[in-house]
């Protein structure tokens, strides 16, 4: 999951019940107390759908029994991600996002979320009768027609004839029909295994929806065709992938087109992976792989180490204050042959004076530190017995090395 999506947390659907009775009617109270809904029933999942667009961005929308259902963690992923790609394109400030969505379905949901969210405009294209019907009436009802123009077009069209071309457009998007209308059912490319149709999604999404002749592939090759006449309207060119296996294909076919770079990510929600492929025709633009924290490929990373040192521990009880401490410790890491790198300028920190250092540990000397104070002092009264040693306050370095800061 995105490390910006709302869902990472999922929804609380026992508050979701107390609060939208349309959603009430398909919660299931566990034995254990918990409130749960039937993913694999589609009315179930649309109702889901639609209180979480009214509840988290008071948006109205109707789904169609018979069409796909968005589910939003998937689709806030995808924006998320294109989010981040903007990042990597120079563009004025003050300059509004415009996207194009080919295939917007039911309700707009690109359009509708990133308008809500980011304030963004778009181009929205869609092939399917209901969907475009119902998707305007979205617009409509949602005050969104300002941001979002809505464009009836026929299924063997892509970009090419359906979009303004005086216009620039910063991204296209595209959650294409994975499946192949010519083949006899979803089936995986070895035929030995069937493919779900939109997982999780309830299984209302129609035909039209989900299966195009020649399967995903051959959707996103027309869209590349399409691409090269366009590539100076927009910048950023992405598609959704339903198949790991159509990934290999497609980046052979950007190679062909003379793509100037590409990059690709996974969408990982729960049980349901999908993928994302980005890519541009414009030499300014430098497309890397962006993996945002949190999603599989990320080894969690460990919890800060914190180490409290108690007063009673320093010589000087007095001065407790934050240079005095920093001082004590660097002199501690020097002594332990530690490179202290960098002392950071005073920060706030929630209101707290607090300081910083870079150090590197190159070699262990930090472990059996017992034994060489005992060796140490051995030594140092040895050469210096006219001198008592000062009774030292024991400070425990016998532990983990400190991670850099
Ligand atoms: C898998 S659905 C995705 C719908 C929506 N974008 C979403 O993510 O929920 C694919 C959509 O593309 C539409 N479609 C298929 N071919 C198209 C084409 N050539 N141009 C525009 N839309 C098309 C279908 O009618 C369908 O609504």
């Amino acid at each position: 999951m995105h490390p910006r999506n709302p869902y990472q947390t999922p929804p609380d659907f026992k508050e979701l019940a107390l609060k939208y009775p349309e959603f009430r009617k398909h919660a299931k109270q566990k034995l254990t107390g918990k409130i749960e809904i039937d993913f694999k029933d589609a009315a179930a999942v649309r109702t889901l759908s639609t209180v979480l667009l009214k509840r988290d961005f008071n948006l109205d929308v109707e789904l169609p029994p018979d069409r796909l259902v968005p589910t939003l963690p998937l689709r806030l992923n995808y924006l998320l991600w294109i989010e981040d790609l903007l990042q990597m394109v120079k563009r004025a400030s003050e300059q509004q996002v415009h996207g194009i969505d080919i295939g917007t379905g039911a309700c707009c949901i690109y359009p509708i979320l990133a308008a809500r969210k980011n304030n963004w405009n778009f181009t929205a294209t869609e092939a399917d009768d209901v969907n475009y019907e119902c998707s305007l009436k979205t617009l409509e009802h949602n005050n969104l027609l300002s941001h979002v123009t809505l464009i009836k077009v026929t299924s063997d069209t892509m970009l090419n004839g359906n979009i303004d071309t005086s216009l620039q457009y910063d991204f296209t998007m595209c959650n294409p029909p994975f499946f192949d209308s010519d083949s006899s059912g979803p089936k995986s490319r070895s035929e030995k295994r069937a493919l779900p149709i939109c997982p999780k999604s309830g299984g209302s999404a129609s035909v039209t929806e989900t299966a195009v002749k020649g399967g995903e592939v051959q959707f996103i090759k027309n869209l590349i065709k399409d691409c090269q006449e366009l590539k100076s309207s927009v910048k950023i060119f992405t598609t959704m992938v339903g198949h790991k296996s159509s990934l290999a294909p497609i980046k052979v076919l950007l190679k062909e087109a003379g793509a100037f770079s590409w990059c690709e990510t996974e969408f990982c929600q729960g049980r349901t992976m999908r993928w994302g492929l980005a890519w541009t025709f414009c030499d300014t633009i430098s497309l890397v792989n962006i993996t945002p924290a949190g999603t599989k490929s990320n080894a969690k990373a460990p919890p800060p180490l914190s180490y409290t040192i108690p007063r009673v521990r320093w010589n000087d009880r007095g001065d407790f204050s934050v240079d005095s401490v920093m001082t004590k410790i660097t002199e501690l890491l020097i002594s332990l042959k530690i490179e202290v790198r960098k002392v950071n300028k005073k920060k706030k920190n929630g209101g707290v004076e607090s300081k910083a250092v870079e150090f590197i540990a190159k070699e262990n000397t930090w472990s059996n530190q017992r034994r060489k104070r005992r060796e140490e002092k051995r030594r140092t009264s040895l050469e210096n017995d006219d001198q008592p040693e000062l009774k030292k306050s024991k400070i425990d370095t016998e532990r983990k090395p400190i991670p850099r800061q």
